[in-house]
């Protein structure tokens, strides 16, 4: 069974080369996270505090304003980065997702790529080879897959990094926005897909400003608020919370369909919780 599990961790980030008074200064009015004075060195404690526990089943979205923690967060839960105080235990094995473009090699072709990619999710290359002409037709990139990369447009790239994603059996599936920010015809193509990739994966942690996408993939939420966690619960009662409002009263009833609902009215309290 997959978990992970965060125990009083923060993460800071010294920034030495802050030397100059000005600087120093633009940091601390810029940066969401909160800027520790007591050393020479500027911190940014992008994390305090921070506990967390999430079981295999979970489908957890990450909310929060700008600088708020959330992406430094999955890269915790990931274990990219280690607490600078505090622990972190993660049990599976996982699928960093955080930009899409993340392991294309510009040189090689999109069958090539196709297949870097895969393996760098933690695909064997049996597994790959065997969803290669699937993932193929999925982007619709036709004779372009045997073309460098470097010769496509940013929407070809993100279609075949889209296909690659969604081929794959994650244990434990980090998602960073960038995923909800592609191209919405084709996101509308690769919707069932991603669908059916969060059901496969034995557990969801997925960053996103997108309300409609936290709703229809995600159970609970998280929300961040200046490196910590201000409230956790179901989805919708975090939601609810973080915006000021209901976030069923202003879906699209297209959204609502999707989700289940046939009217906002109907939509019942708590609902995936
Ligand atoms: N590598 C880094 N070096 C220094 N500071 C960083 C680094 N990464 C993040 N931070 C700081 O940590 C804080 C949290 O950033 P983070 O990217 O986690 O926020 P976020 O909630 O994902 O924001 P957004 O919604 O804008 O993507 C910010 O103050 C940011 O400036």
């Amino acid at each position: 069974m997959v978990s992970i599990d965060v125990w009083n961790a923060s993460v800071d980030f010294p920034i030495f080369d802050a030397k100059s008074r000005s600087l120093k200064k633009a940091v601390l009015n810029k940066a969401g996270g909160k800027i520790g004075t007591d050393s020479k060195v500027p911190v940014i404690e992008a994390l305090r505090d921070i506990n967390i526990s999430v079981a295999h089943g979970d489908r957890v979205g990450l909310v929060g304003h700008n600088g708020a923690g959330k992406s430094t967060l999955l890269r915790l839960l990931s274990g990219i980065y280690e607490p600078t105080r505090g622990h972190s235990r993660i049990v599976g094995k996982v699928a960093p997702v955080f930009d899409l473009g993340v392991g294309l090699d510009p040189e090689m072709n999109g069958i090539e790529n196709i297949m870097i990619r895969g393996l760098f999710l933690g695909m064997t290359r049996k597994q790959m080879e065997s969803r290669v002409d699937e993932i193929a037709e999925f982007t619709e990139l036709g004779d372009y897959l045997s073309m460098p990369l470097r010769t496509y447009s940013t929407g070809m790239r993100v279609r075949l990094a889209l296909g690659v994603v969604t081929s794959i059996d994650p244990e434990i599936l980090l998602l960073d926005e960038g995923i909800g920010a592609v191209d919405a015809s084709f996101l509308a193509k690769a919707r069932d897909r991603l669908n059916d990739l969060v059901k496969r994966s034995g557990l969801l942690v997925f960053a996103s400003h997108a309300d409609e996408m936290l709703m229809e993939l995600c159970t609970k939420a998280i929300w961040m608020d200046k490196g910590q966690v201000r409230m956790q619960g179901p989805i919708r009662d975090v939601l609810t919370a973080y915006k000021g409002r209901d976030p069923y009263e202003h879906m699209s009833q297209e959204a609502m369909e999707r989700l289940g609902h046939g009217s906002p009215a109907s939509a019942p309290a708590g609902e995936g919780a």
